[in-house]
């Protein structure tokens, strides 16, 4: 399925990347970290990066800012929410949350491709309230019910 989405640099990043694809066949778009200087994530601690653009989507897509594993496996930044979630109606811009999980600080220099953007089609689901729930022959056996314990 194809989508149009529209999206909008925010004042004063004319000069950050816009989201891009790495590869003809990638999932996401890769996000740039729009900060005004280099930030320093200590570890263990959390920032919210700012990316530089909005986003205009059409009902039933949202987008998920998603980890570079890249980053994960060489430093342990990570996204502290993934994956972030962002809505359908939200004209704010977008913003990433990143945890450093490693040992040793990680700079966040602008322009730096920081994580993922994914678009995800939603399904229109309505909730609808019940006293039973339809059978299934799982039941409520979960949390490891089928294998090792
Ligand atoms: O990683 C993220 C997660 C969220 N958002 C923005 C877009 C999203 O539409 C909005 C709200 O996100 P969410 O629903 O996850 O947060 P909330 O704590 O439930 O806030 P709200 O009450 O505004 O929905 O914040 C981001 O920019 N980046
Ligand atoms: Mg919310």
């Amino acid at each position: 399925m194809s989508h149009q989405v529209q999206i909008k640099r925010i004042e004063g990043n004319e000069d950050i990347q816009l989201p891009q694809k790495m590869s003809e066949l990638a999932s996401g778009f890769d996000l740039y970290a729009a900060v005004s200087e280099p930030v320093t994530l200590e570890p263990g601690r959390r920032a919210l990066i700012p990316s530089g653009f909005a986003l205009g989507m059409p009902a039933g897509l949202e987008a998920q800012i998603r980890p570079r594993s890249g980053l994960a496996l060489k430093h342990g930044i990570t996204c502290l929410n993934s994956p972030g979630t962002i809505d359908a109606d939200y004209r704010g811009e977008v913003k990433v949350l990143l945890i450093n999980l490693g040992q040793e600080p990680f700079v966040i220099n602008r322009n730096e491709r920081i994580a993922q953007m994914v678009f995800q089609e939603v399904p229109n689901v309505a909730l609808e309230v019940v006293a039973e729930l339809a059978e299934t022959v799982r039941g409520a056996g979960g949390f490891g019910h089928t294998g090792r314990k």
